[in-house]
């Protein structure tokens, strides 16, 4: 058998409830920002497909939207498209935080046991804890499921996932690269900079204002000198929120965009000129026509 013939490629799915820091760990295993980052849980609406590639194998990852008992109908939504997730995919990152496990992580856990798909078990945050409170944790959660294997890691500062991306290649199987090597996401440009952006409402605003709202660019233009003109509107629930997105004197607005802006030049390598825009859409949550307007629909 050639090398050739021995090269490995398939999908993994990264589970697990909010906040356990899913998005870190993509980025992290990809080694570039792809999914957003927030200290708010429940940020992460779309399935973000990253792309390791190695010499043996091609890894293709799908961030999921954190599951949870759903309380409106985008939750549903969000709930149906990680089931889905868990039948395709061909290895499943279970992800959980160095605590003993809450309900949020037994739902999912109920949901895993309906698919045969093997799961690894990553206990991500083990910089938080001493090593002799990790043998205890280890154990507890090896009685709760068959896990293939139990990975500790720290997504924040890279420890041992490196050896996670070697064992989730050992559950692919033989094929071809679905992708070209250079590439890490298949996700338009358009939609990096409306999450990049959704990033910086979240870190900047508080209470019921960051999970009001949806990014949609509207137009991306390379002017003459080379400068990318990018239109965005942030659509908000309510006119109280619309306010405090806008901020004194427009103060709000203006910072959001100067953070997002200074991201997308270090990400994409070109001067931006970001031009942003806040729009009222009462209630889009529940209405399931803005909800598929503004990028949510099922993919496959
Ligand atoms: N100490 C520590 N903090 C971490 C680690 N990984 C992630 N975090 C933090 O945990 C928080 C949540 O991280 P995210 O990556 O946004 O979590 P997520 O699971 O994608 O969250 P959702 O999008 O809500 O599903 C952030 O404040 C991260 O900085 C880690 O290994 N150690």
């Amino acid at each position: 058998m050639t090398a050739k013939d021995s090269y490995k490629s398939g999908f993994a799915a990264i589970v697990g409830r909010p906040n356990v820091g899913k998005s870190t760990l993509l980025n992290r295993l990809v080694g570039q920002k792809i999914a957003i980052v927030s200290d708010k849980p429940q940020t992460t609406r779309h399935k973000i497909h990253s792309v390791i590639t190695r010499e043996d194998a091609q890894l293709v990852l799908l961030d999921t939207p954190g599951i949870h008992k759903p309380k409106h109908r985008l939750g549903e939504y969000m709930v149906e498209v990680a089931l889905g997730t868990l039948k395709e995919v061909d290895v499943i990152l279970f992800v959980v935080e160095t605590e003993t496990p809450g309900p949020g992580d037994t739902f999912i856990l109920e949901q895993m046991k309906r698919v045969t798909t093997p799961v690894l078990l990553v206990i991500n945050k083990i910089d938080r804890i001493a090593k002799h409170d990790l043998l205890p944790l280890i154990e507890g959660y090896r009685q709760l499921y068959d896990f293939k294997e139990i990975v500790p890691v720290s997504a924040l500062n890279g420890e041992n996932v490196e050896r996670l991306t070697d064992l989730m290649v050992n559950y692919l199987p033989a094929g071809p690269k679905y992708y070209p090597d250079d590439m890490v996401t298949d996700r338009p440009e358009r939609f990096i900079m409306a999450e990049l952006i959704r990033e910086k409402v979240l870190h900047l605003t508080s209470q019921e204002v960051p999970h009001s709202v949806a990014v949609v660019v509207e137009d991306v233009a390379e002017r003459a000198n080379g400068v990318v003109a990018v239109r965005a509107i942030v659509y908000t629930e309510r006119d109280s929120q619309k306010r405090i997105l806008i901020g004194k004197s427009g103060a709000m607005l203006k910072r959001i965009g100067q953070q997002a802006r200074e991201e997308m030049e270090a990400l994409f390598g070109s001067k931006f000129f970001l031009e942003l825009w806040v729009k009222v859409k009462a209630d889009w949550r529940n209405k399931d026509s803005y909800i598929s307007n503004f990028g949510y629909t099922p993919e496959r």
